[in-house]
């Protein structure tokens, strides 16, 4: 994984890798991501084990599926020309969620037909960010039905943009010529000129959530929670499912590494919903660390971005599939049989007692 980061890193357009690459401010969140798993260490259990294992996980519009999701990020086609295509065949193939989103170069029907070339029965979530717009909301919901998405996941922690700073020191604010937001063609009030622009909505409340709910047949996730109160709400009003994130670190730069959010939002939501995790996976111990903790599965951005941009589609796949392989080798190592057998006890943090 290691090797298709530098591989990324030395092809990419050195504007394009800092977008990916890149956090808010001064980044601080976007390095504790990473380091939080370095604060935890596995306690695993012997003599319990067993010849095969089952790594399945069950979420919403995903009744089977592995562990590891592919989180949703921005314009895939800015690090390769198959952009989003290659990106779902990749999931699909490897049996992972894809959340494609608002913010894709490529429309959602389009994703949606790649990952049913890789597998007949794939699982792709739509990623909304609400537009103050309602009747817009409303359109990006009907596309992503339409498509034949399984679940929706609207983004929280986004009011406003975050300050990139990489970005704003490379004056990279805008989609260059010849790509666009797709989703966002032929929307009401929006024309080609604001294909690029996904305004957000600084003044969303918790019932325009109701509203997008009552919009849908779809379960709904909310992505970007991280205060066990908002858990709460989250499952109160009827979301299916709470996605524990801080946006890989692009968006508030004092917010805690997510890791160190998730035991107190799985304690808040107490097995009524999934609580899934993303920001800081590299690898497939991190997986089982966020397991333990009280995830149902875990997401990867940016490495799956790296895969991508190194190697197309097949690099997407090397990465979901590495991730799966050590995962399932960890939970071997831990003795376990099932996701389930990862219990809170089995983590401890490292330099204590316990
Ligand atoms: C380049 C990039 C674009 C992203 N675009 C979106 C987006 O459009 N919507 C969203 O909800 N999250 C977006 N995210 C956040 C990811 O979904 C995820 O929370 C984060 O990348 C996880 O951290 P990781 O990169 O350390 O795995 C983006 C992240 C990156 C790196
Ligand atoms: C279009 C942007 C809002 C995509 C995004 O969420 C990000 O770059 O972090």
């Amino acid at each position: 994984m290691r090797a298709l980061h530098e591989t990324a890193r030395k092809t990419l357009d050195p504007v394009r890798y800092d977008y990916v690459a890149g956090g808010a401010g001064e980044e601080r969140v976007l390095a504790d991501n990473e380091r939080a798993f370095d604060r935890y260490a596995l306690l695993p259990r012997v003599l319990r084990g067993s010849g095969t294992r089952d790594t399945s996980a069950a979420l919403p519009g995903a009744p089977r599926t592995a562990p590891v999701l592919v989180a949703p990020t921005a314009f895939h086609r800015l690090v390769h020309r198959d952009g989003e295509r290659a990106t779902a065949r990749a999931a699909a193939a490897e049996g992972a969620v894809l959340v494609t989103g608002t913010a894709a170069t490529t429309a959602v029907r389009d994703v949606v037909a790649a990952a049913r070339e890789a597998a007949p029965d794939p699982a792709v979530w739509f990623q909304l960010y609400p537009h103050p717009r309602r009747e817009v909301t409303a359109a990006l919901v009907r596309r992503a039905e339409d498509a034949g998405c399984t679940a929706l996941v609207v983004t929280v922690d986004s009011p406003v943009f975050g300050r990139h700073t990489r970005d704003l020191r490379n004056g990279f604010t805008d989609l260059p010529p010849g790509y666009a937001a797709e989703n966002m063609r032929g929307l009401p009030g929006t024309g080609p000129d604001a294909l690029t622009d996904i305004p957000m909505s600084p003044a969303a409340r918790w019932p325009d959530l109701t509203e997008t709910l009552r919009g849908t047949s779809l379960p709904v996730l909310l992505k970007g929670v991280l205060h066990p109160d908002d858990a709460r709400l989250a499952v109160e009003h009827g979301a299916a499912g709470v996605i524990v994130s801080n946006h890989g670190g692009r968006q508030c730069d004092a917010v805690p590494a997510a890791l160190d959010c998730l035991p107190a939002v799985a304690g808040a939501v107490a097995g009524r919903v999934p609580v899934l995790l993303d920001g800081g996976v590299r690898r497939g111990s991190d997986v089982a660390v966020a397991l333990a903790l009280g995830a149902a599965a875990a997401g990867v951005g940016r490495p799956v971005v790296w895969g991508l941009a190194a190697e197309g589609e097949t690099g997407v796949r090397r990465v979901l599939a590495a991730l799966r392989e050590e995962y399932d080798h960890t939970l071997a190592l831990c003795g376990g049989r099932r996701n389930a057998d990862l219990t809170a006890d089995m983590v401890v943090r490292k330099g204590g007692t316990w």
